[in-house]
């Protein structure tokens, strides 16, 4: 039995898995990290791995009091991966992206996957056939585009996320969630309408704290799976046991 937690730039999220399958899965704030891990594992004392990818400010000395309890892993650019990575910057990619490219590569071998994650950033990443992760795109989440219009001007107010009436925005708060809503569901289905014009066919990959939200929304017919970075995180730490 492993614990996997992934560290968001919004939110952790954690699953206690066995023999491939999620028993329960948890999602907190950064601030309640060691109280929530402490109680996960005290509900589950046969967990013998903790697993971990990060991209938030939370650094692998921020587990190491639970390694009396597992054994700790904190996923780096140094593991092993079972993708060629073809990013000019591998340093800098994301271990969050790396563990998606991961997950589809391993859950769905010798085909096109784009993982797309709509978390705090929109992040698409394409792995080929031939298992070559060539890159993506990374573009700001639904809340960011909220937040980023109030925050850098002086007249538009914080709302909260609200399906536009239409996408002729007759108010301030009309225009700002048309804009801000349908932006967001337009740009996704045009970078799917891009890809599915180059390659014949690919597999999508829905997942991030705004999937469930999305899938309903889009042109393009696509299941969500919130739990995808989760359990690729399972996959890729058995792959790295295999090896
Ligand atoms: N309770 C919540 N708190 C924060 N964001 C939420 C919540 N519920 C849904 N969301 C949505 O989830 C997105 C963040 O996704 P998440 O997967 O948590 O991000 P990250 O993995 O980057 O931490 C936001 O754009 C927001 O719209
Ligand atoms: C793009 C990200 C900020 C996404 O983070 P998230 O939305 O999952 O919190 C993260 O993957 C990251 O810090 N990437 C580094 C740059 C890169 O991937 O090229
Ligand atoms: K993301």
């Amino acid at each position: 039995m492993i614990l996997t937690v992934d560290v968001g730039n919004t939110r952790i999220k954690a699953a206690v898995f066995e023999g491939g399958t999620a028993l329960e899965v948890f999602v907190f704030d950064k601030n309640e990290l060691e109280k929530k891990i402490t109680t996960i594992l005290n509900k589950f004392p046969i967990c013998s791995d903790l697993v971990v990818s990060s991209v938030g400010k939370i650094e692998k000395e921020a587990f190491l009091s639970f390694e009396n309890l597992v054994k700790v892993h904190f996923f780096t650019h140094e593991d092993i991966f079972p993708f060629h990575n073809k990013y000019a910057t591998p340093k800098t990619l994301g271990i969050d992206r790396m563990i998606l490219a991961a997950g589809a590569t391993l859950q769905f071998p010798k085909q096109n996957r784009l993982v797309i994650d709509a978390g705090t950033c929109i992040t698409y990443d394409f792995i080929d056939e031939n298992d070559n992760y060539l890159g993506g795109a990374i573009s700001p989440g639904l809340r960011l585009r909220y937040e980023a219009l109030h925050n850098f001007t002086a007249r538009l107010p914080l709302l909260e996320l609200e399906m536009p009436d239409s996408y002729v925005g007759n108010s301030t708060s009309q225009a700002i969630h048309s804009g801000v809503v349908n932006g967001f569901v337009y740009e996704i289905d045009g970078f799917i309408d891009e890809y599915k014009a180059n390659f014949s066919n690919f597999i999508i990959i829905l997942t991030g704290g705004d999937a469930e939200f999305l899938a309903k929304r889009l042109k393009n017919t696509i299941f969500a799976n919130s739990n995808f970075l989760l359990e690729s995180l399972d996959q890729t730490f058995q792959y790295k046991n295999r090896q």
